[in-house]
């Protein structure tokens, strides 16, 4: 387990579900833990785990609160969770943010090299890459505490991973907190304050003896 903090963000204990865990950790205010490890190993699993998504049992709290004592979306609108391929439901990028977002989003297009003429385009005529950038935006309008990223910049060219983790720690210098699961060691080493690896759905701290 990582070193228990004093006050942390994020607190993590003993969280599990038959299919994974447990986990144990502890994320201040303003770091990000990496999470690396083979496909299959039980990463997304934890995410969702953290996020509430998926059925666990164990203790999660945030600045010291319970997320037994949270509603769901509260804890979800805190602990945002962007998954490697995310979700759109209405016809334009642009229609998934409310009005009082739209300042913050068009601070952040520019940031990401994308146009604000995206907003308005169908999103299935954005690639890939401009898709996976607009969910980033998508979950900082939500201005959440911890921001759990599932391999955020897979799609992206190197242009792209670099703004995009341009981005990432200024929103860490912040007071963001991050989960990042990655398989890029470069992407570990730029952002990650502390790194840990999932093997056979149990997260190992790098360099613990197996
Ligand atoms: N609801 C489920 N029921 C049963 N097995 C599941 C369920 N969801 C995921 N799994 C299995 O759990 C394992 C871990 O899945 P997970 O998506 O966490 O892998 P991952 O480490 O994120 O992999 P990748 O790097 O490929 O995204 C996989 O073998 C997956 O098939």
């Amino acid at each position: 387990m990582l070193q228990p903090s004093v006050n942390p963000r994020l607190r993590i204990r003993n969280l599990q579900s038959p299919l994974a865990g447990p986990f144990s950790f502890d994320l201040e205010a303003g770091q990000c833990l990496t999470i690396s490890g083979p496909s299959g190993a039980g990463k997304s699993l934890l995410l969702r785990m953290l996020c509430d998504l998926d059925p666990n049992t164990g203790e999660a709290l945030l600045d010291g609160q319970p997320r037994a004592g949270m509603s769901a979306p509260a804890w979800r609108a805190a602990v945002v969770y962007q998954p490697a391929e995310a979700a759109w439901w209405l016809p334009t990028a642009g229609q998934h943010f409310k009005p009082e977002q739209m300042e913050r989003v068009r601070e952040l297009l520019p940031q990401l090299n994308l146009s604000p003429a995206l907003l308005e385009s169908d999103i299935g005529r954005l690639s890939t890459g401009e898709r996976q950038r607009m969910a980033l935006i998508r979950s900082l309008a939500c201005k959440p505490q911890v921001l759990l990223l599932d391999e955020p910049t897979a799609a992206l060219d190197p242009a792209a991973v670099a703004a995009t983790e341009r981005l990432l720690k200024k929103e860490l210098a912040a007071g963001l907190s991050i989960v990042l699961v990655t398989h890029s060691e470069s992407q570990a080493q730029t952002l990650g304050h502390h790194a840990m690896t999932m093997r056979d759905r149990r997260l190992v701290e790098n360099g613990a003896a197996q």
